[in-house]
């Protein structure tokens, strides 16, 4: 099923999503603007657990809106679990959100604030549900661990990413991408802040459980740069049109509150 073609520009961008996507208007989207004062403490909440030491990472590619990196969720083998989750959640993939030169280019803010970039790991319900494609349009399908870019030295592990982002330029290029694990990604602090959302793009079912983790990692300007020399275009196309500023902007929080990890 192919839905409507979308984008980041000025016609087809998040101010148009509704149009063919009508959850862009619903009562919990995502991403919001974190507000650390108001998020509720929550001593119920446990630590978050991520269990990809046998994660299997299959390929990296271009899907136009940003680039992906896909593992094997045909059983429990990576999954992240605790926290405000009920069961063991199957990592399916994860990507990033970036600005253009400079400017911001995270999806959720804190306080008003954006990162320079975010990454999203993306998970779903495989004790409820059979299928990603099922689990996405229930309100516990899945969850979503989001962590923030911030600049500064370079980071010692992300050019095993960017170091492959000239072989997958062009959208709809995919290449093999076998033992990568995640985990070198991640920030000392695991503390979080969760809410209940959606995903940030279309199709943006309201299925998705947040943790947004509290510590950014550090990446370099020039390591981020690399980002940008991705297209939203496929080779064949004309329109030559750099990939930057492929973030949602924030969303009404409307009925819901944000709860905080110790
Ligand atoms: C249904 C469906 C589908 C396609 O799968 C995805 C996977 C991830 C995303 C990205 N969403 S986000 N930015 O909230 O993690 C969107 C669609
Ligand atoms: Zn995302």
């Amino acid at each position: 099923m192919t839905g409507h073609s979308w984008g980041y520009g000025k016609d087809d961008g998040p101010s148009a999503w509704h149009t063919h996507y009508p959850a862009a208007k619903g009562s919990r989207q995502s991403p919001i603007d974190i507000i650390p004062d108001e998020a509720r403490r929550d001593s119920s909440l446990r630590p978050i657990f991520l269990g990809y030491d046998r994660c299997t990472s299959l390929n990296i590619a271009n899907n136009g809106h940003s680039v992906v990196v896909e593992f094997d969720d045909s059983d429990d083998r990576s999954v992240i679990q605790g926290g405000p989750l009920e069961h063991p959640y199957r990592l399916k993939q994860f990507h990033f959100h970036w600005g253009g030169k400079g400017c911001e280019g995270s999806e959720h803010t804190v306080a008003g604030v954006g990162y320079a970039s975010e990454l999203h790991l993306v998970h779903w319900n495989g004790y409820k549900y059979k299928t990603f494609e099922e689990a996405s349009t229930a309100p516990d399908g899945l969850a979503v661990l989001g962590i923030f870019l911030e600049l500064g030295d370079d980071h010692r592990w992300l050019p095993m990413i960017t170091d492959a982002l000239y072989m997958v330029k062009f959208k709809g290029s995919a290449i093999d991408f076998k033992g990568f694990n995640p985990k070198c990604l991640l920030p000392s602090s695991l503390h979080y802040w969760t809410y209940l959302g959606s995903l940030t793009t279309p199709p943006l079912h309201e299925s998705v459980i947040w943790i947004v983790l509290k510590e950014p990692i550090v990446v370099s300007d020039k390591q981020l740069g690399m980002f940008r020399m991705l297209q939203f275009n496929s080779e064949e196309e004309n329109q030559r049109t750099r990939m930057e500023n492929n973030f949602r902007p924030p969303q009404p929080l409307k009925d819901r509150i944000v709860r905080s990890s110790n």
